[in-house]
C-alpha cells in the first residue's frame, strides 16, 4: 500500500475522461501508477451521427473512481490533480445549468461529443470563407471541432438552448472548473478546437464572419476569456465541495487541463530512451510521433517552426509540449471500427462463446486463432486477398474529407471464425496504412519521424502494436505504464503542485520506456504491395463518387 512507504511520497490524482469509460489513477513522482479504477459512462445516438453524454453522469463517474484509487492513503501526500478529456462540448446555462444539445429538450444530455457529424453543413459554409484561421487546422475544418457545432445550435436550437446559454466548455476545461471553480481555459482545448492563437488571442472576422458574431460583442465570455497554460495552477485549488465529491483535500493544486491525446502525448514523447538501441536516442524530440489509440487515433508530433501540414490539424503553438509547435494528425474510428467490424459479423456470438469459455478477451482469442490458421507464413501474410478502406467515419487525415467511407473488398460467401479473424486483421492492417499515410504526409511537409510511442487501449493488442511496426517500418515504444494517458493527467496535477520546475521535467522523470516492437523488415516487400492497394481504394472511391455525381 502506498501509505506504508518509510519516505512520506508525494502523489497526485490523474483523471482521464475517454469516450467510453473515466479512468483514475494515483501516480508517484516517478510515474509509476499506485491505484487505478474505470467507470463506464452513457453515451446516447439520438438520430445517426448526433453522438450525446451528460456532464452530470461524467462527474459521477470521475467522482467515484477519484475516491477508489485513495482509499487507504494519507490523503495529506497527495498534491496535485489534472484532468484531460476528450474535446466534447458541454453547454450550460447562466447559473451553470445543463442545457439540451437535442431536439427532444433533455437537458441531462448536454454535451455533443467529439465524434458527433451533425454540423455538416457548417463546417461545410465555414470552410467556404476560405478564412485565415483555417491555416492552422490543416486548411480545413473538421466537423468534430467547436465552431461548426456552434453555429448548429445557434441555427437549430435557438429558444431552448443558444438563447439561454451561459458557458460552452471543452470538456477538459469544464472539468477543471467544476473543481476550482475557476473558470479559465486551458490553451490546449482553445488552440486546438476552438480557434484561439497563442500569439494573437481570439480572431473577431472569424466570428463574424461565420454568423457568431454573439461572441465578439461580449468579449468571448461565454467561450473563454481567461486562457491558462496545461500544467498551470487554478484559482486556490480544489473546492470544498468539489473535495467532498472526490474525496481528496480541499485546497490541493488542481492544474489546467488537457485533451486526452494530449495528455497521453505528455505522458509518453519525453521518455528517457537510453539504452533501448533506438534511432531517436540520438535524434531531437522533434524525432518522435506519439499514437494515442483509444476509440479514435491522435497522431501528436512536434516541431520547434511551425510545419503545415495539408489535411493534418495544426500546427498549434504550445497546445501540448510549451515552446514547441504541435501537429495532430487523425484517424475518427479505430477502435470503434475494429469492434464495429467485429460485433456485426455473423460469427460473433460463437467468438463470444469461445472467448468466455476460455476466460479471454475476444481480441485475444481473435489474435490466438490467427496463429493457428496462419500455418508457417506471417500473420500479416492471411490478408492478401482481402483489403480495408478503414474512414468508415470520413477521414480526419490525411484527407481532411468527411464524405469518404469504409471499403472491403475481397469477401466470400463463408462467414465463420477464420473469416471474421481475417476480416479483424485486415482492419488492424488497414488503419496501421492510414497512419503510414499520415507519416508520409507529415514528412512531406517537413517533420523527420524515426519513432512510434503507443498508448491508448489499443495499445494493449499485441497484434494491433506489431502491425503498426511492421507497415510504417519503425519501431513501436510502449510504456512501463500501459496506461499512460493517465500518466499524462497526473504529470499536469505534478507540475500544478509546483514540485517540477517545467512540464518538460516532469515528462522526463514520470514517463519510462516498458517494451520497445522492431518492425519485422523481411515482410516489408508484402506491406509495400499492400499499401499500393490501400491509396487505390480511395482512388477508386472517388471515381465511384464521380461517376455517380454524374448520372
Ligand atoms: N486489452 C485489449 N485488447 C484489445 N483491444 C483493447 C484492449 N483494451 C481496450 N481495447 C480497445 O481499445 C478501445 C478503447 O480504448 P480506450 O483507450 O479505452 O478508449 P477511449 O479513451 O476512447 O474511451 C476499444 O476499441 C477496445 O476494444
Ligand atoms: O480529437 C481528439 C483529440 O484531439 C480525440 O479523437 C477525441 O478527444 C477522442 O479521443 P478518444 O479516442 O481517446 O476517446
Amino acid at each position: 500500500m502506498p501509505g506504508g512507504d518509510q519516505e512520506p511520497g508525494r502523489y497526485y490524482v490523474g483523471v482521464d475522461v475517454g469516450t467510453g469509460s473515466v479512468r483514475a489513477a494515483l501516480v508517484d513522482q516517478r510515474g509509476t501508477l499506485l491505484a487505478f479504477a474505470d467507470q463506464a459512462i452513457n453515451k446516447w445516438e439520438p438520430q445517426f451521427n448526433h453522438h450525446e453524454q451528460s456532464s452530470e453522469d461524467i462527474w459521477a463517474a470521475c467522482c467515484i473512481v477519484t475516491k477508489k484509487v485513495v482509499q487507504g492513503i494519507n490523503l495529506n501526500q497527495i498534491r496535485g490533480l489534472g484532468f484531460d478529456a476528450t474535446c466534447s462540448l458541454v453547454v450550460l446555462d447562466k447559473q451553470f445549468r445543463p442545457l439540451p444539445v437535442n431536439h427532444e429538450g433533455d437537458s441531462h444530455r448536454n454535451i455533443i461529443m467529439w465524434l458527433d457529424h451533425r454540423a455538416v453543413s457548417q463546417v461545410h459554409r465555414i470552410n467556404n470563407t476560405k478564412h485565415s484561421v483555417l491555416q492552422y487546422v490543416g486548411g480545413v475544418m473538421s466537423v468534430e471541432m467547436q465552431a461548426p457545432k456552434l453555429l448548429w445550435l445557434k441555427e437549430n436550437l435557438r429558444e431552448t438552448c443558444w438563447d439561454k446559454a451561459g458557458h460552452f466548455f471543452d470538456l477538459p476545461d469544464f472539468l477543471s472548473w467544476k473543481a476550482t471553480g475557476v473558470t479559465a481555459r486551458s490553451l490546449c482545448s482553445l488552440v486546438c478546437k476552438w480557434t484561439y492563437s497563442a500569439e494573437k488571442g481570439w480572431d473577431d472576422s472569424f466570428w463574424k464572419m461565420i454568423g457568431l458574431e454573439d461572441f465578439v460583442s461580449d468579449n468571448y465570455s461565454k467561450i473563454g476569456n481567461q486562457v491558462l497554460p496545461p500544467g498551470a495552477s487554478l484559482g486556490n485549488g480544489l473546492t470544498p465541495e468539489a473535495a467532498r465529491d472526490l474525496g481528496l483535500p480541499a485546497g490541493i493544486a488542481v492544474s489546467a487541463s488537457l485533451i486526452d491525446a494530449h495528455a497521453g502525448g505528455l505522458g509518453v514523447i519525453g521518455t528517457d530512451v537510453r539504452g533501448h538501441g533506438l534511432a531517436c536516442e540520438g535524434q531531437p524530440v522533434t524525432s518522435r510521433l506519439a499514437v494515442i489509440c483509444g476509440t479514435s487515433s491522435c497522431h501528436m508530433g512536434i516541431s520547434k517552426d511551425p510545419i503545415f501540414v495539408p489535411g493534418v490539424w495544426g500546427p498549434y503553438f504550445s497546445a501540448m509540449v510549451p515552446g514547441f509547435w504541435l501537429n495532430e494528425g487523425g484517424q475518427s474510428v479505430t477502435g470503434k471500427l475494429i469492434d464495429h467490424m467485429v460485433q456485426g459479423h455473423a460469427a460473433f456470438p460463437e467468438l463470444q462463446a469461445k472467448a468466455t469459455a476460455r476466460c479471454q478477451s475476444i481480441y485475444a482469442y481473435l489474435n490466438s486463432h490467427l496463429d493457428l490458421i496462419k500455418k508457417a507464413q506471417p500473420v500479416g501474410f492471411l490478408t492478401v486477398d482481402l483489403h480495408v478502406w478503414p474512414d468508415f467515419h470520413g477521414n480526419r487525415s490525411p484527407l481532411a474529407d468527411l464524405t469518404l467511407k469504409g471499403m472491403v473488398t475481397g469477401l466470400k460467401l463463408s462467414q465463420d471464425l477464420d473469416d471474421l479473424a481475417i476480416l479483424y486483421l485486415a482492419t488492424v492492417q488497414a488503419i496501421a496504412f492510414g497512419t503510414r499515410f499520415i507519416i508520409e504526409a507529415m514528412e512531406a511537409a517537413g517533420h523527420s519521424i524515426s519513432t512510434l510511442f503507443l498508448c491508448g487501449g489499443l495499445s494493449k493488442n499485441p497484434l494491433f502494436v506489431q502491425m503498426h511496426a511492421d507497415i510504417t517500418g519503425m519501431p513501436v515504444v510502449l510504456s512501463q505504464e500501459v496506461e499512460s494517458v493517465l500518466v499524462g493527467a497526473a504529470i499536469l496535477g505534478a507540475c500544478a503542485s509546483g514540485d517540477f520546475t517545467s512540464v518538460q521535467e516532469a515528462m522526463a522523470r514520470m514517463s519510462k520506456v516498458g517494451r520497445v516492437v522492431f518492425p519485422r523488415l523481411e515482410d516489408k516487400r508484402y506491406y509495400d504491395k499492400k499499401y499500393q492497394v490501400f491509396l487505390k481504394l480511395v482512388e477508386h472511391q472517388k471515381e465511384y463518387t464521380a461517376i455517380m455525381k454524374g448520372v
